[in-house]
């Protein structure tokens, strides 16, 4: 089998294109053990997840984890499945093509949108392929995580390098690596809050849950941490919120290390016994709606949080299609397509542009 991938077929005139490619995590194919057990093989065989010895984790991995998880995890995703898949891949592949409607209103030099995860499907080789087939010779990574974390933003990015490695006729590559603070996503935060707040009036507390990572990330140098107290505090700015209108909490701990704290299942409980009567729950990191915000957040918190005395319990949705959310994703990918798009494209030029390639390749223009 040949080492490098078969090039699309190009031809002198083709019109290039700019590719955006949306970079998510991933998930299973199907809410079974049978699909759980590849995608957590490859998710938690990724080094920037799980970074103890590889000897005494591939013990680990196979012989325990994979031999539970995939079954536990499964029940998991069927209680959040829908009829459409998965709520990760819907979202993201709807916003997709909500990303590729309004850069069509804001540029006109040809342009793409496509959707590769990191783990499982659709994959960022078959991502990258439909780019390349499309003649994209330079590409924009665009990870759907607004703070970076080296577990998720890196390993998005780890996923494109590999696919690269393998291209003979390697695109240009721009990446973007954070947007935890950039006003569009914070306003588009604020709006889905607001809308919120407007029909069910305002909670006692908002608490505004981030995905954690082990604690050693942070102190060797990964400034995750740092990033979600930013856009905490930026959104409670934006929503006039006082201190303790609000609180910060990490999420989905794994393993037995020490994870960020405060743990949201210790909040929840302690928020639970001194009977506060309402509290709203937010996930900011995250840009669709999951499992980690659906059954976690959503069933397991307010489960958490009501059995041990608390009262209304409220599940802010993620950004997922909110229409501030594809604009602040429109306003984020422009500025870092600058020199790459323009905005006074039109057919004639694509037409001149054409043949002036067939012109050049055939010796008869210098420029
Ligand atoms: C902000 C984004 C995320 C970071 C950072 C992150 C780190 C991280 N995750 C695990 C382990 C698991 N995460 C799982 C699911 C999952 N994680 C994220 C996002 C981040 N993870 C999302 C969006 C999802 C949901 C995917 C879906 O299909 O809906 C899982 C799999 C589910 C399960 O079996 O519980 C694991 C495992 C670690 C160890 C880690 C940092 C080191
Ligand atoms: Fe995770
Ligand atoms: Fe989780």
């Amino acid at each position: 089998m040949a080492y490098y991938n078969s090039e699309p077929k190009y031809e002198h005139g083709d019109q290039l294109k700019v590719g955006i490619l949306l970079a998510n995590l991933g998930t299973p194919d199907a809410p079974t053990a049978q699909a759980l057990r590849p995608y957590l093989r490859q998710f938690l065989s990724d080094r920037r997840i799980v970074e103890i010895p590889r000897l005494v984790w591939w013990f680990i991995l196979n012989c325990i984890i994979l031999a539970i998880r995939p079954k536990k995890s499964a029940e998991k995703y069927a209680s959040v499945w829908t009829s459409e898949g998965s709520p990760l891949l819907v979202h993201a592949k709807k916003q997709t093509l909500l990303l590729r409607g309004f850069l069509a209103q804001k540029i006109q030099s040809p342009f793409t949108v496509e959707l590769g995860m990191s783990y499982g499907n659709p994959s960022m080789e078959s991502a990258i392929q439909k780019l390349k087939a499309q003649h994209c010779d330079r590409i924009l990574v665009f990870p759907l995580y607004p703070q970076y974390a080296a577990s998720s933003t890196a390993s998005a990015l780890d996923a494109v390098w590999r696919v690269l490695l393998k291209t003979r006729n390697m695109p240009a590559i721009r990446t973007i690596k954070h947007y935890h603070d950039h006003p569009a996503y914070i306003e588009a935060l604020a709006q889905s809050v607001r809308e919120h707040w407007r029909i069910n009036g305002k909670p006692n507390k908002l608490v505004m849950s981030f995905h954690g990572v082990p604690k050693f990330h942070l102190l060797k140098g990964d400034m995750y941490h740092c990033e979600c107290h930013k856009t905490a505090r930026l959104l409670a700015n934006a929503l006039s919120l006082n201190q303790d209108e609000y609180t910060i909490a990490f999420q989905s701990r794994f393993g037995k290390q020490e994870w960020l704290k405060p743990y949201l299942a210790n909040l929840l409980e302690s928020l639970g016994k001194a009977k506060v009567s309402r509290i709203d729950v937010i996930c900011p990191g995250f840009s669709s709606d999951c499992l980690e915000t659906l059954e976690e957040i959503a069933m397991e918190g307010k489960h958490i949080f009501q059995s041990n005395g608390g009262g209304e319990y409220h599940y802010i949705p993620a950004l997922n299609e909110n229409e501030a959310w594809i604009h602040a994703m429109t306003t984020i990918a422009l500025e870092n397509l600058h020199g790459w798009v323009s905005a006074d494209w039109d057919a004639d030029t694509a037409k001149k542009e054409a043949e002036m390639t067939k012109l050049r390749a055939q010796g008869l223009a210098n420029n």
